[in-house]
């Protein structure tokens, strides 16, 4: 394997450019700008295999909804993200992102990423953030491959989140190589 491809979606101002790009630039955007459709990659190594990330950045804005499946074709992984400040968008994750994800991308891994976790400590939200716990139960909930936790803005958890969603779609080529293998290597009983 030498590229894969990781689409983010998520409600409305949940911080997935801010992810990617935090991740990419080593910057954080302050200002929000909506996202309709974008795309970049990088390139990263993971057991000393360099590989191609496509990193596919959706609108979480309903308006955009007829663009989003474009980014979901070919997705290597999914990361739903929410906000640890803003408990409707940990409901759209149950409630909206993972059913329509699954109808674009049936079997494709899905990870479930809690964003703005600097805001647990900080400002008006303090106090009223979602915890680990809550984010987790709701991964289970959706069958996600993964739970993690970042902070753009505070660079926190930002590079565990893409090594482990590179080491997901490592471990779905693997699988798949396994079950090609197997298949050609069946003893044939005439
Ligand atoms: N405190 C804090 N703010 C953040 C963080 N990440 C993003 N933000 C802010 O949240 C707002 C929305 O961030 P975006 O990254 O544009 O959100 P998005 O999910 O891409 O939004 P859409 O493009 O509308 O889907 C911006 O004002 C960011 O500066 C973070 O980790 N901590």
């Amino acid at each position: 394997m030498n590229n894969g491809r990781c689409v983010l979606v998520g409600d409305c101002a949940v911080g997935k450019t801010a992810l990617l790009v935090r991740f990419t630039s080593e910057t954080f955007p302050d200002s929000y700008k909506p996202t309709v459709f974008e795309n970049t990659g990088v390139e990263v190594y993971m057991d000393g295999v360099q590989i191609s990330l496509g990193l596919w950045d959706t609108a979480g804005n309903d308006n955009f909804k007829q663009i989003r499946p474009r980014s979901y074709q070919q997705a290597d992984v999914v990361l739903m993200c929410y906000s640890v400040a803003n408990p409707n968008s940990l409901a759209s994750i149950q409630r909206k992102w993972i059913a329509e994800v699954r109808e674009n991308l049936p079997r494709v891994p899905v990870l479930v990423v809690a964003t703005q976790t600097d805001l647990r400590e900080v400002g008006v939200h303090r106090g009223s953030c979602i915890s680990p716990a809550e984010g987790k139960r709701v991964a289970q909930e959706v069958h996600a491959k993964g739970y993690l936790e970042c902070s753009s803005l505070s660079n926190r958890g930002v590079q565990q989140v893409f090594e482990y969603a590179v080491r997901t779609i490592f471990n779905k080529h693997k699988k798949r190589e396994r079950r090609r293998l197997f298949s050609m290597n069946q003893c044939k009983v005439f």
